[in-house]
């Protein structure tokens, strides 16, 4: 990416034209995708070198970073943030400024691939043409002409091209806001229920037959299964809450393993998802309503069976009728897949201890400053956050994979925010040895 702002007010005073004026930069070659961009701001992050930097956003909530918006873009900074307060999160579109040069290698090593290639494309690294990055931060606040952001992976300086604010309802696949809402009713009432024995297959049919015969499923409803004695001892009432819980439970992992999971060879294709969902639901239907899963049990007890099932649905406002209805229209609703590397890597996250030393250096950090509350940080707010912002980045093992691999006994050494902290590997974990100003 080129800086075009020098080369701009170049022309600009060759034409004799101002440089203050902002209207008229040149749209060369727009329509072939050529843009010469002009970063609208650089970032002021508590991470200086990239050593360190998380991979990630998620990695660690406490890195933090100021955007203030330049004035040479838009005459009023603040004009163009105006309503942006209102959203949580923001993309961040940035360049890889110090990445030394342009790469245009095809296949690159994901660190969490510990050495196997990948294409660019399929990765979110840094090496990539045109190297632009992407970060969903959270913005905490804005002053002025400045965002403050938290969930940073961008180092000091890095130019930012773009602030967009997130909308899951835009930013996430069809249906996948409803999934996670079903999940997170599911969750609630869980209460401890261990499903972990159900089996996974990525097949919706074989998942439904799967799961139902699965020794933890049937436990889970049975009332007499260890924890199915409410307090009062009442059977019924509990088998009810067991098949309401089964069935949403039920519902939910098909919906997840038949959609979400998948190898890296084999994913479930995104056009069968809904109808597999269906099939399932109606099996799931068909199966809570017989007799043999019920003995001697009422109506009562098979219509709670199914309010079970039906309230996923429910919670999309939908009938099942209305939901296939939907579904014959859109064809559409596709929850996002994975590659299997991305949630199941071979780098496992690492243990993370500070030596008495490092955490007496740590404590050194308060005693700098005359004031017990302050530190010298900008942006952590107090040693508890320092001490969990440096467990964070390491517990995700920020090492490369030829530092993983050639240089095990070599010390490691990062900035965040005020603190030089020097630290090693070994096997299963980090160590931290000193943390400097
Ligand atoms: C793997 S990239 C991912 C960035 C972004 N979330 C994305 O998906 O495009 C994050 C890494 O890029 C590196 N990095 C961050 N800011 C950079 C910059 N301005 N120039 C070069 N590398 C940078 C750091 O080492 C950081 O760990």
């Amino acid at each position: 990416m080129l800086d075009i702002k020098p080369l701009l007010t170049e022309v600009k005073q060759k034409e004799g034209r101002s440089t203050e004026n902002h209207d008229d930069r040149p749209c060369v070659s727009l329509e072939r995708g050529n843009l010469l961009t002009v970063p609208i701001g650089y970032i002021d992050s508590c991470f200086s070198a990239k050593n360190g930097t998380p991979r990630q956003p998620t990695v660690c909530s406490l890195s933090r970073a100021r955007l203030k918006i330049d004035k040479t873009v838009f005459n009023n900074p603040e004009h163009s943030l105006l309503g942006l307060e209102q959203f949580s999160h923001v993309w961040i579109i940035f360049v890889f400024h110090k990445n030394g040069h342009l790469s245009y290698k095809a296949k690159v090593k994901p660190p969490r691939l510990n050495g196997v290639k990948t294409g660019v494309l399929s990765t979110r690294s840094p090496h990539r043409p045109n190297a632009i990055g992407l970060t969903l931060a959270k913005l905490e606040s804005i002053e002025g002409d400045t965002l403050h952001l938290s969930g940073i992976d961008t180092i000091q300086g890095t130019p930012v091209l773009d602030v967009k604010p997130y909308i899951p309802e835009y930013d996430q696949p069809v249906g996948e806001m409803e999934q996670h809402e079903q999940s997170n009713a599911v969750d609630g009432l869980q209460q401890g229920a261990d499903w972990s024995g159900v089996p996974v297959t990525t097949d919706a049919h074989a998942d439904a037959s799967e799961i139902m015969e699965s020794k933890s499923f049937r436990q889970q409803l049975n009332p007499k299964f260890k924890n199915g004695l409410n307090k009062e001892g009442r059977e019924q009432e509990v088998l009810n809450e067991n098949l309401d819980k089964g069935a949403f439970q039920l519902t939910r992992t098909v919906l997840q393993k038949s959609t979400v999971s998948g190898t890296t060879e084999g994913v479930v294709p995104r056009n069968c998802v809904d109808h597999n969902l269906i099939k399932a639901v109606e099996k799931i239907e068909q199966y809570l309503s017989t007799e043999d899963i019920l003995g001697d049990s009422t109506q009562r007890t098979r219509d709670a069976q199914l309010g079970g099932e039906r309230s996923v649905l429910k919670d999309q406002g939908l009938t099942m009728d209305q939901f296939k209805a939907r579904d014959s229209v859109t064809h559409n609703v596709s929850l996002s897949i994975v590659a299997s590397w991305v949630r199941q890597s071979p780098v496992a996250n690492l243990e993370v201890r500070f030596t008495p030393h490092a955490a007496k250096d740590l404590d050194l950090f308060q005693a700098m400053d005359a004031d017990p509350r302050k530190t010298p940080f900008r942006y952590l707010q107090s040693l508890e956050e320092a001490r969990s912002a440096i467990t964070a980045v390491l517990l995700a093992d920020p090492r490369s994979v030829y530092r993983r691999k050639h240089c095990q006994d070599q010390l490691f050494y990062f900035t965040l925010d005020a603190a030089h902290i020097t630290c090693w590997f070994g096997d299963g974990f980090a160590e931290i040895l000193r943390i400097k100003p």
